[in-house]
């Protein structure tokens, strides 16, 4: 499927859900600034979608970047982060979140298996109680180590790029 076809609203990504739900596959959830998409990512990412049959992606807006990470980030818009992951194939839908946390996003999709990389412990990912309170599972997945969004970015203004 082309990539900006993976993107989807909050409506169509419900419809699609049940749907999944009605065939029985194991949908993995995750979420993300993916500001400027690096190894540790793509390994994280692969690893999530290991974990079922279908994955989602909760990408977080700018407006959302924000708040999280400063006024000067993200490098990269949301719909350009958005295709680049979309592009992957093992991504199987992207859905735009403006809110601060993906709970409300999470509670909408009730995903089967919550993942985010290890620098979050299953007690502090948002989503996590209520995943597990509707018999789905939380995990984490080990981080490749050096590689960072804002180390790219530090290393390239040290480079006076
Ligand atoms: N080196 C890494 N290895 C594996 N997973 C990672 C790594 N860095 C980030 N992740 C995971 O990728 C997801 C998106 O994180 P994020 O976009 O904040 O990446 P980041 O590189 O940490 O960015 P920043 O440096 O701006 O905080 C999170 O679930 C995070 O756990
Ligand atoms: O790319 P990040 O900073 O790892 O993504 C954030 O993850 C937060 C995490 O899920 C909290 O448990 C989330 O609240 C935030 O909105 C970003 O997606």
């Amino acid at each position: 499927m082309e990539s900006k076809h993976k993107i989807v609203d909050l409506t169509k990504a419900k419809l699609i859900r049940a749907d999944w739900k009605n065939s029985n596959e194991k949908v993995v959830f995750t979420n993300g600034c993916f500001d400027i998409v690096h190894l540790g990512h793509v390994d994280y990412l692969e690893q999530a979608r290991a974990q079922g049959t279908k994955m989602i992606l909760g990408l977080n807006t700018d407006s959302s970047v924000k708040q999280l990470k400063g006024e000067e980030r993200p490098i990269n818009n949301e719909y350009a982060r958005a295709r680049l992951l979309a592009a992957f194939e093992f991504i199987d839908m992207v859905i735009l979140f403006s809110d601060e946390t993906p709970l409300n996003l999470i509670n909408e999709l009730i995903p089967d298996v919550l993942v985010k990389g290890a620098d979050y412990t299953i007690e502090n990912i948002v989503g996590a109680k209520e995943v597990i309170a509707n018999g789905g599972e939380v995990k984490t997945i080990t981080l490749v180590e050096g590689f960072s969004t804002s180390s790219i970015i530090d290393k390239i203004r040290k480079v006076g790029l």
